[in-house]
């Protein structure tokens, strides 16, 4: 084992994973607000693809762009990395929140995981039901399976407030018209949310700074084991379940290893042993700042972290060398 690892991936790696997630958001960030989800998600795949490529690893893209004959770049099972190095699976977003982007709100994020080879859950591009809070609660504290209002009303004893201190981070759609009047009814705040479902979860890591204490609902699941990577090094209770409610989503899943399309997965099912996770913000959001355009220099605000240290790093750096972007 290399001398600075502390069982798992080289530690050296964690700070390697910032340049990625930086030279994505900067890219997207030049397409901030155009209205133009398409050109701001290519460049950031573009940029996020090349800086991948000088890492010193044998990646292979485990949650990307989508399937080869789809997406151009970053697919899944796309080999990336200088190819010499550990063999690590890579969950990836190089823009979430493709529309937040263009609209230019609050918390588009350029994402990145790596895991040891087969840490990741294989999720097939289909949404997935998600239950998650933060660090600090017993175990059980909310359970996928258990109605809203029972979640709302063991967080809040758990958080030792009353049920309206709690608030939930849904996003709004029409399909989660119940489960908002459920949690209403308890008494709870929502925060909804349009889009960028991987900053919901990661929200309910800091209710004092982000204002969130849960997330719920049904979002992509490729986002799911993206918020679990960062669960993983933050801390926190997560669980999905797969929405696999057609027999041609049945076999894509099958194809991928998941024999069993109810199951309940949990955090270290998403995610398990050492995971590297980086977030870049490329809009302002509650926890992280969107990349900054000077005369000068460009600013950029990392969050990087580590499950197997639990290191969480705040990195904002001031590129100078303006040419590199
Ligand atoms: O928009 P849908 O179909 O409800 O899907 C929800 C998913 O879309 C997002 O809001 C944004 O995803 P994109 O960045 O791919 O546009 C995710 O955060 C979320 O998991």
């Amino acid at each position: 084992m290399p001398k600075n690892s502390q069982a798992g991936l080289d530690r050296i790696l964690t700070l390697e994973l910032v340049r990625v997630t930086e030279r994505a958001a900067v890219a997207a960030a030049r397409l901030r607000g155009r209205g133009d989800e398409k050109a701001a998600d290519q460049a950031a795949v573009d940029a996020m693809r090349s800086e991948l490529n000088r890492l010193p690893i044998a990646g292979t893209v485990v949650i990307g762009e989508g399937e080869r004959d789809e997406a151009p770049m970053l697919y899944i099972g796309e080999e990336v990395g200088v190819g010499e190095g550990p063999a690590v699976d890579i969950a990836l977003d190089p823009l979430e929140g493709t529309t937040i982007c263009a609209k230019n709100l609050p918390n588009a994020l350029a994402v990145i995981a790596i895991a040891e080879r087969g840490s990741l859950l294989y999720a097939p591009d289909v949404y997935m039901e998600k239950i998650a809070i933060g660090p600090g609660y017993p175990p059980g504290t909310v359970d996928l399976d258990a109605p809203a209002a029972e979640n709302i009303e063991n967080l809040a004893k758990a958080k030792g407030v009353p049920v309206s201190e709690i608030t939930a981070c849904i996003l709004d759609r029409p399909r989660h018209a119940r489960l908002i009047e459920d949690v209403r009814a308890t008494g709870a705040a929502i925060r909804l949310i349009g889009d960028g479902d991987v900053a919901g979860v990661i929200h309910t890591t800091d209710p004092d700074e982000t204002g969130i204490d849960i997330y719920m609902g049904i979002g992509g699941a490729p986002e799911g084991v993206l918020a679990a990577a960062a669960l993983r090094c933050i801390g926190g209770q997560m669980q999905g379940r797969l929405q696999l409610n057609t027999e041609e989503k049945i076999a894509r899943a099958e194809k991928m290893g998941i024999t069993d399309p109810k199951k309940i997965y949990s955090l270290e099912e998403m995610a398990r042993g050492d995971v590297l996770f980086a977030a870049t913000g490329v809009t302002d959001g509650n926890l992280l700042s969107g990349v900054k355009f000077g005369r000068e220099s460009i600013q950029t605000h990392t969050i990087v972290m580590r499950s197997s240290s639990r290191t969480v790093r705040e990195i904002k750096a001031k590129h100078q060398d303006l040419d590199k972007f």
